[in-house]
């Protein structure tokens, strides 16, 4: 599975600390990270984290590419839900393309924890299910 990290300052702790207690779950998956959150995750654990720009400049985006295209099977984006992002409309499209593409979203430690222990307990199907294809966008129009 491709799964993305990210974390705002003030969630980075949270994001180390949730990546270092599942540390053998991550280890079986690819991780990609904006460029920060992957840095600091990579000093961290030592796991393989492939980054990309940071959030403010463009990694969201980037990111949400990953998902267009299909690449991207799970986030963790631990949002600040308390401090204004000058990137703000980055993150709001991130989340957007999620629920386009239902691809499962964890923006808090709570939800990530069920994530987490959901994938480890077995493979997710929706992805394929539910990931159209431009043709039959378009024609449903
Ligand atoms: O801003 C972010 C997500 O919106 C995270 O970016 P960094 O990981 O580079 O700090």
């Amino acid at each position: 599975m491709n799964i993305a990290l990210i974390a705002h300052d003030k969630k980075k702790d949270d994001m180390i600390r949730f990546v270092t207690a599942y540390k053998t779950i991550f280890a079986k998956h690819v991780l990609f990270a904006t460029g920060t959150t992957g840095l600091k995750i990579q000093e961290a654990t030592g796991l393989e984290v492939h980054r990309f720009c940071s959030g403010p400049l463009g990694g969201d985006q980037e990111i949400g590419a990953k998902i267009a295209n299909n690449e991207m099977d799970m986030i963790f984006f631990f949002r600040d839900p308390l401090t204004a992002q000058p990137h703000e409309p980055d993150v709001t499209a991130l989340i957007r393309l999620c629920d386009v593409y239902s691809v499962p979203l964890a923006t808090n430690m709570g939800t990530g924890e069920v994530l987490i222990r959901g994938l480890e307990q077995g493979d997710i199907d929706w992805r394929n299910v539910v990931h159209g294809k431009t043709e039959d966008f378009i024609e449903e129009k």
